[in-house]
């Protein structure tokens, strides 16, 4: 399937998700996560969930990765509109605000290089059985990933199983190490 097709239906299948229908999701997603068999890790990257858009309740996996990773930093993305790129930045709870997206973002606090990253959760929309994913379409976590270490885990989360496959991926794409499915860990 075309990205632009991927895009449509799946926008349509999360929108119809009720409030519960996700917490649901969201638990079972959980249980699959921690069938990951993860190194220790010092700095992940998660992302706010957009409410409106009906993405998946990130907060419990990264209360998970900390009580499994003692002194665990987590960082936020930060977007910038006018190049399309991305900065990771430490959470320090107090300083998020709405973006002009509705994407609540650190607003100030300390970047972490991209190669510091050892676990990326990656929001997206939907993704392939080779672990292609599509997400919004302005390739801001295209260019954040390819900064950072190759070693660096990238792990999408879907309520959705994987389609069979992305037919229009490009050189910028890059591709997942995981996909996390209220089914299945999927491993690329
Ligand atoms: N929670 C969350 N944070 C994230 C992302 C994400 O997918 N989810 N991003 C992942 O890249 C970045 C933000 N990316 C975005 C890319 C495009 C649009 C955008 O064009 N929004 C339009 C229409 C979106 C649509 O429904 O297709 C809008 O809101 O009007 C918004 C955010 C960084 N932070
Ligand atoms: N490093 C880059 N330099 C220039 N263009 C890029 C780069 N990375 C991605 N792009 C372009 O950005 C666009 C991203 O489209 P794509 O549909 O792959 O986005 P996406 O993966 O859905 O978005 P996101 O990564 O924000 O979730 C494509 O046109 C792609 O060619």
């Amino acid at each position: 399937m075309l990205k632009r097709e991927v895009r449509k239906l799946y926008r349509e299948k999360r929108k119809h998700l009720s409030s519960s229908e996700q917490m649901k999701l969201d638990d079972l997603m959980l249980i699959q996560f921690q069938k990951l068999d993860l190194p220790f890790l010092s700095y992940a990257l998660s992302f706010f969930p957009i409410e409106e858009k009906h993405e998946v309740n990130t907060f419990i996996f990264t209360a998970y990765l900390q009580f499994r990773n003692p002194g665990l930093h987590i960082a936020y993305p930060r977007t910038d509109f006018s190049n399309d790129q991305m900065q990771a930045i430490l959470d320090k709870s107090e300083n998020f605000a709405r973006n002009a997206y509705n994407i609540y973002e650190p607003v100030s606090g300390e970047e972490v290089a991209p190669q510091l990253l050892d676990l990326v959760l990656v929001p997206l929309l939907a993704c392939d059985q080779s672990g292609n994913r599509l997400g919004y379409g302005k390739g801001f976590y295209d260019r954040f990933l390819k900064l950072c270490r190759p070693d660096c885990l990238k792990v999408g989360l879907s309520y959705f199983e994987p389609i069979q496959v992305i037919t229009d991926t490009d050189e910028f794409d890059v591709p997942l190490n995981y996909c996390i499915t209220p089914q299945k860990a999927y491993v690329f």
